[in-house]
């Protein structure tokens, strides 16, 4: 395998934390985190980011991290849900790999966010009506950014890593062994 980069965009509890963590450990690459390395450039964790800099101090941070990640080799990068946001994101993430879209209904991401609290914006009174209008901007951008789409909903984890490599094969055979 040489210089197989594969980044995990989606939304909120799509999963990319939890699978790239797998799929890095299936395919022998480093797993790397763009909120995980945010927190540890800023000393502070995400809802203290958002506290003190708003979501504009967040996207900047965000932004240097992922340019900075995605140009590592040999990585699995999970994202945060609105990295697609900002064109400049989207442009390094396409330029230095393979970008996969973990695609997830409203529901399940209500599922599976409701017992943390480390997601400012689901700390509101709705989160049902804040992820559908996080969704109808975002989902149009996962799309255009990602080379391959892959649906999560009540799939087991092991499942969706077992897709995501079915599909990078089908896509690039001789790149994943
Ligand atoms: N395919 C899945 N099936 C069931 N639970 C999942 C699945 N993927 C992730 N989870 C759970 O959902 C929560 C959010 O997952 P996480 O990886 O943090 O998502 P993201 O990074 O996309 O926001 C975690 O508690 C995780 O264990
Ligand atoms: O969707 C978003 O705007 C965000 C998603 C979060 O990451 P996860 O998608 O890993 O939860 C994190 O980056 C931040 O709370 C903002
Ligand atoms: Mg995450």
């Amino acid at each position: 395998m040489c210089d197989l980069n594969i980044f995990l965009v989606g939304p909120m509890g799509a999963g990319k934390s939890t699978i790239g963590r797998l799929l890095s450990q299936e395919l022998k690459l480093e797993f790397v985190d763009s909120d995980r390395e945010i927190e540890k450039r800023a000393g502070a964790d995400i809802p203290w980011i958002f506290d003190v800099e708003g979501e504009a101090g967040f996207r900047d941070r965000e932004e240097g991290v992922i340019e900075a990640l995605s140009l590592r080799k040999d990585v699995v990068l999970s994202t945060g849900g609105g990295a697609v946001l900002r064109p400049e994101n989207r442009s390094v993430l396409q330029a230095n790999g393979t970008v996969v879209y973990l695609e997830t209904s409203v529901e399940q991401q209500l599922d599976r966010t409701s017992r943390d609290k480390n997601r400012p914006l689901l700390q509101t009174e709705n989160p049902r009506a804040v992820l559908e209008e996080l969704m109808s901007i975002r989902h149009p951008l996962y799309l255009d950014t990602a080379d391959i789409v892959v649906v999560t909903d009540k799939r087991h984890p092991k499942t969706v890593v077992t897709e995501i490599i079915r599909q990078l094969k089908a896509k690039s055979p001789l790149e994943v062994e």
